[in-house]
């Protein structure tokens, strides 16, 4: 007699979660950067790519989503966040005193924390499968999907518009 839980008839928390791990996602390229800078290791790593990209098809094979679904959308994510490393080093090299004051060890550090973001994101991926099909509502709850994390991580120019490109496909 009205105990029911209410339906979730909307999108937006599910999208909310997957839209704030791509930000995290991209707020990571920071130490990626940070990482590479001044040093030989170049901003694209194909091999490096090709394990992210082999991970993501295994672990959504895993969950129950169409490996080709985990890959196109991380594909958009590696872009966006090479995007964000490119942006920082320009900065840098324009600005020295911009420069990190440190210099992350990649392996040890900040790839490990990557691939979690990486596995929490395919989970929302399937989480969020019925609700991401090419409609006004998806396209509405991300567009507030995307505000609610411009503002929840303070993002940037640099970070908003690889955002926009990084969550661009998710409706469909
Ligand atoms: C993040 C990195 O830089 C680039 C972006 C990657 C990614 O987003 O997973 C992977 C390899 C690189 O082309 C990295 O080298 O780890």
């Amino acid at each position: 007699t009205g105990n029911a839980a209410p339906a979730p008839d909307r999108a937006e928390p599910r999208l909310i979660a997957l839209v704030d791990l791509a930000a995290q996602r991209l707020l990571l390229a920071d130490e990626v950067a940070a990482a590479k800078y001044g040093t030989d290791s170049p901003i694209e790593d194909p091999a490096r790519e090709r394990e992210v990209l082999d991970t993501v098809a295994e672990l959504s094979t895993e969950a129950g989503l169409d490996p080709a679904d985990g890959v196109r959308f991380f594909r958009d994510q590696i872009e966006a966040g090479k995007d964000v490393q490119r942006g920082l080093f320009a900065e840098w090299d324009a600005h020295p005193e911009l420069r990190p004051g440190h210099r992350p060890d990649l392996g040890a550090e900040v790839r490990p924390e990557l691939d979690r973001i990486s596995a929490e994101a395919v989970r929302e991926l399937r989480e969020t499968e019925v609700v991401r099909e090419p409609t006004d509502e998806c396209r509405l709850d991300l567009a507030a999907s995307a505000v609610t994390a411009v503002f929840g991580h303070r993002l940037d120019a640099l970070h908003r518009d690889a955002l926009t490109a990084a969550a661009g496909k998710i409706c469909g």
